[in-house]
């Protein structure tokens, strides 16, 4: 009940501007549906007005007059025809409204998801929140084109039809109305069959996503192990169970629609039946007893439909509610807090880590009393193992986390003082990964400055080593870089991820080095880029080549998320420590 109200909160809240709109679209609805239950009325005319004309032609001396006939078919047809203009009208109405709603929902969503922190991110996988876009915001859109109106209008419908029946004989609306209450429950035991298969249907849908993901993205490991057949042969029992929860699925879901007709064509031949009785036994007017049988078939062959189509609803209502649900729990999930109120300034002093602790899950800490101390200018190299906490260091200097203890201060503010957006734009980031976008060349550089000349954005591709690469392409800086191009290699990727550093101007560097799949040209131009953006720079770098290290003013070890030795390279080599047998055995250094 809860997740009902919260979905409907959700829809109320993008719904509510274009009341004006629903209110058009459930006039509309009223009218139309009015139209459609009064048609049959004048059908029941018609036939009264043909069986007196029929009578008086056989009756001598009798006046037979066909007009009463051609009136009531004239308003049949005309009600008919209005019933269509004000249901089509109000569709019409919905599905924009549907549409223009959707998209807001889409566009919140996802201004949502850049407020979230990286925490969400780690604990939420790509895939998962790619299908919020597609498949919750698509069940949410079905619902409110069709499920939405329909529930209206063949609610109005119902009731319209009931109440049209009662009006005109009270025995024959509750003959008419007998068989329903055995048709609800058998819909209802065939919904709920279906909802079972689709859910089961989900869940299938979203294993086999999960494999297909996972062997994609781990396909060339896969061939270079020649796994492929076998990969083919897994995939297999994923694809049987979404075959056989879709098969039965549909089964059910299909019975519906035929089940529905047999009761409509059951109730039919009742209500033919008492029709015919009533009319018989009670010597009623043969026009007038006719006429009450085709009204009444014509009811009774509409009532059956709201029900089935208000219980084919459900299954679709109830995808609706839980992708609402879906989303509005990403709303639930804390923001980033941009607590301070400080515009934090070009680096004046320098930044200090003051016994720093923190854990990503609070039962696993990860860095233990961390301080470091960089002076304006400085440059810091941090080495460890692998796993030792350096690029949390790095992460926690652009405050992607909040500390569990201790402080890191800029010129003596702590980061938490700062407003996130002016603290981040004195922090350029190199990551080893870099990324790029799926924009012009000359987009990605200026991506931290859009405004950048393309001098600039040159400039910037000449100090980070890549201009002549570029120039080397067809369109130079105006190649367009799409997601399928391997237009870069590892290596060439991180001087482009430099060169937009570089545009940025940053006060604070933090750089973490690429050492996978670098040739030995790339890497001396990666040097040299490194060299050009750090200088006059206070920068932390995550150092794996030794000509960083050694021009390092200080180098931090890290093990185990603490820091065991702290100095010059001369003065670590001489503490003959874990640095110096780390730099014998150049493990880090290759
Ligand atoms: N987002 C995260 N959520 C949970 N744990 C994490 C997360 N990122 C890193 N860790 C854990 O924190 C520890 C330190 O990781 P970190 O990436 O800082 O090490 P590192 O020294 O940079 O390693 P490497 O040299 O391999 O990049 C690791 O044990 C890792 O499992």
């Amino acid at each position: 009940m809860n997740k009902l109200k919260q979905a409907v909160d959700y829809f109320v809240r993008y719904l509510k501007p274009y009341w004006k709109g629903l209110l058009f679209a459930a006039v509309f609805t009223l009218a139309g549906t009015y139209a459609q239950i009064k048609a049959p009325l004048y059908l029941g005319d018609a036939v009264s007005g043909l069986t007196k004309y029929l009578t008086a032609s056989f009756t001598p001396g009798a006046h037979a007059s066909l007009q009463d006939f051609y009136k009531a078919l004239v308003g049949m047809v005309i009600f008919y025809l209005l019933s269509e203009i004000g249901l089509v009208l109000s569709g019409l109405v919905i599905s924009r409204i549907s549409s223009d709603s959707v998209g807001e929902m889409r566009l919140g969503l996802f201004a949502n998801l850049q407020r979230k922190t990286i925490r969400y991110f780690d604990s939420h996988q790509d895939g998962k929140i790619l299908s919020l876009f597609t498949s919750d915001l698509d069940n949410v859109f079905n619902a409110m084109n069709s499920a939405v109106f329909q529930i209206f209008s063949q609610g109005v419908l119902f009731l319209g039809i009931i109440w049209m029946m009662l009006e005109k004989s009270l025995t024959m609306a509750l003959v008419t109305m007998a068989l329903s209450p055995f048709a609800v429950i058998v819909a209802l035991s065939i919904v709920n069959k279906a909802r079972k298969q689709i859910e089961r249907q989900q869940q299938a849908t979203g294993d086999l996503n999960g494999y297909i993901n996972e062997q994609l993205s781990g396909q060339a490991v896969l061939l270079a192990e020649g796994r492929q057949q076998a990969s083919v042969e897994a995939f297999g029992p994923f694809n049987e169970e979404v075959r056989k929860a879709s098969q039965k699925g549909q089964f059910f879901s299909g019975l519906l629609s035929p089940l529905m007709q047999g009761f409509s064509l059951l109730n039919l031949a009742i209500v033919i039946f008492f029709g015919s009785w009533l009319v018989l036994h009670n010597g009623m007017d043969k026009a007038a007893g006719l006429s009450l049988i085709v009204v009444f078939v014509t009811y009774s062959q509409q009532y059956f439909q709201p029900i089935s189509q208000l219980t084919a609803i459900y299954n679709p209502l109830q995808l609706a509610i839980t992708g609402a649900n879906r989303i509005r729990d990403v709303e639930e999930k804390p923001n980033e807090v941009n607590g301070g109120k400080k515009q934090a300034g070009p680096l004046k002093e320098g930044v200090v880590l003051s016994h720093v602790d923190f854990a990503y899950q609070p039962a696993r800490p990860i860095l233990k009393d961390v301080s470091i101390d960089v002076k304006k200018e400085q440059m810091v190299a941090l080495v460890g193992p692998t796993g030792s906490g350096k690029t949390t260091v790095m992460n926690l200097l652009n405050r992607f986390y909040d500390l569990n203890g201790g402080k890191i201060t800029y010129d003596g503010t702590p980061l938490q003082d700062f407003d996130l957006t002016s603290l981040r734009n004195r922090v350029g980031i190199v990551l080893q990964e870099s990324v790029v976008f799926s924009k012009s060349i000359r987009e990605n550089i200026a991506f931290g400055k859009p405004e950048a000349s393309l001098e600039e954005v040159k400039e910037a591709a000449k100090q980070a080593n890549i201009h002549d690469f570029i120039m080397s392409l067809p369109d130079g800086y105006d190649t367009k870089v799409t997601g399928a191009d391997n237009l870069f290699s590892t290596g060439q990727k991180q001087l482009l991820s430099i060169a937009r550093t570089i545009l940025t101007n940053p006060d604070l560097l933090i750089l973490d080095e690429a050492t996978a799949n670098v040739d030995t040209v790339t890497e001396e131009r990666i040097q040299a880029a490194m060299e050009n953006v750090m200088r006059d720079r206070t920068s932390f770098v995550i150092a794996h080549r030794l000509k960083t290290i050694l021009s390092a003013d200080q180098i931090v070890v890290l093990k185990d998320g603490q820091v065991i030795e702290k100095g010059s390279h001369a003065q670590l080599i001489a503490e003959k420590g874990f640095y110096s047998e780390l730099y014998y055995n150049q493990m880090v250094f290759d």
